[in-house]
């Protein structure tokens, strides 16, 4: 049997440690706060991100990072993005030297545009082929609640893909191996700015016809990123390209597309940003996005707009026009 540490006790960090628990994986939870880890580990729910879902009882969460780590086979890391450099540093020593490092996080860091197996790879001092991903239309209160799912495995290492494969596959949990690490992680960041984006229509008003556009669009940005920095194209085509970008913009569970209609229905940034309990990436790695995209000469309007109604105070209605008035294009040009 493997064992896994998860480190992060939120809405998803706590549902996949459930699915490696019900796939026979022993899992123990790391978490900042006493009182879930608590909960978890004795009364098998988490009642501030998974509020009415029974969790295993297998399933144990702690506060000390060195019971989590101990023997662990798979270090799974579910903090938010823009923490993770400063977590793992302090995690690396209890790190065992084997572990297959996981990352669930959808964000690219601030400051250095950074993708999160990259920042594992140079904070914890690994190869690439100890480093994955698990990235697709995952919605974790749907998980939890036992729905079907599908996701993405990457990891440069097919062996290590399917040995983490069969630590989380479930009844309802199937998930899909991919050695394209860098389109597994560009689809799941660069989704959450689509999905804001989307949001922002939604809550215009604005129909069906703009949100395909703009999911579409979206994925044609995710696309030339991608090929700029060398993903495999089929992978934005499959679960954790499309199939994450339509879960996302599609779904009122998704905190980015929330946010976004909030701020498309003429709310502050302040003001959103105070009624939004949980992590919406999208929110800073919009500006991370930017900043790779033009550092690779690659032009990705609807980002752009994204971070001019979040950081520069571009109305939504001045997005909308901005996007409707670019020069006419051919559909496809610089893939
Ligand atoms: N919730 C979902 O449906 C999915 C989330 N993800 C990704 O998983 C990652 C984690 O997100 P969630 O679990 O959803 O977030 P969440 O907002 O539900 O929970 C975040 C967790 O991180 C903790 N945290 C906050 N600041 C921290 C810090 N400085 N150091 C250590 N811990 C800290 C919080 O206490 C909480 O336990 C994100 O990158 C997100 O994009 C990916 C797929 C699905
Ligand atoms: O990544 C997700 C679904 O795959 C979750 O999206 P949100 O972070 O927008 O809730």
């Amino acid at each position: 049997m493997s064992r896994a540490a998860v480190l992060g006790t939120g809405s998803w960090g706590t549902t996949f440690a459930m699915v490696l628990a019900e796939a026979g994986t022993e899992t123990t939870l790391w978490g900042r706060r006493s009182e879930i880890a608590e909960a978890i580990s004795e009364r098998h729910e988490n009642p501030d991100y998974l509020p009415g879902i029974r969790l295993p009882e297998t399933l144990t969460a702690t506060t000390d990072p060195a019971k989590a780590l101990a023997g662990a086979d798979f270090v799974v890391l579910a903090v938010p993005s823009q923490t993770l450099r400063a977590n793992l540093a302090a995690w690396k020593p209890l790190i065992p030297p084997d572990a297959v490092l996981v990352s669930l996080m959808k964000g690219i860091e601030r400051g250095t545009c950074k993708r999160m197996s990259e920042v594992i790879t140079e904070v914890a001092d690994v190869p690439g082929d100890r480093v994955a991903v698990v990235s697709g239309p995952n919605l974790a209160r749907e998980i939890a609640e036992h729905q079907p799912a599908t996701t993405v495995v990457a990891c440069s290492d097919i062996g290590t893909a399917e040995r983490l494969q069969a630590a989380c596959h479930t009844q309802w949990f199937r998930p899909y191996t991919n050695a394209d690490v860098v389109g597994a992680e560009l689809g799941g960041a660069v989704k959450n700015v689509i999905a804001l984006a989307v949001g922002i229509a939604v809550g215009m008003g604005l129909g069906d016809n703009a949100r395909a556009s703009l999911m579409t669009r979206g994925l044609a940005e995710i696309a030339r990123l991608g090929a700029a920095l060398g993903a495999d194209q089929h992978t934005f085509a499959g679960l954790a390209g499309m199939g994450d970008l339509i879960a996302t913009c599609s779904s009122p569970l998704s905190r980015n597309r929330t946010f976004g209609e909030n701020l498309g229905r003429g709310m502050t940034l302040a003001e959103v940003t105070e009624a939004t309990k949980q992590t919406a990436e999208g929110v800073k790695s919009c500006e991370s996005v930017l900043a790779l995209a033009r550092a690779h000469g690659v032009e990705v309007p609807i980002t752009e707009v994204v971070v001019g109604v979040i950081h520069e105070g571009l109305t939504p209605e001045e997005a909308a026009m901005l996007l409707l008035s670019r020069t006419p294009k051919p559909e496809r040009y610089g893939v």
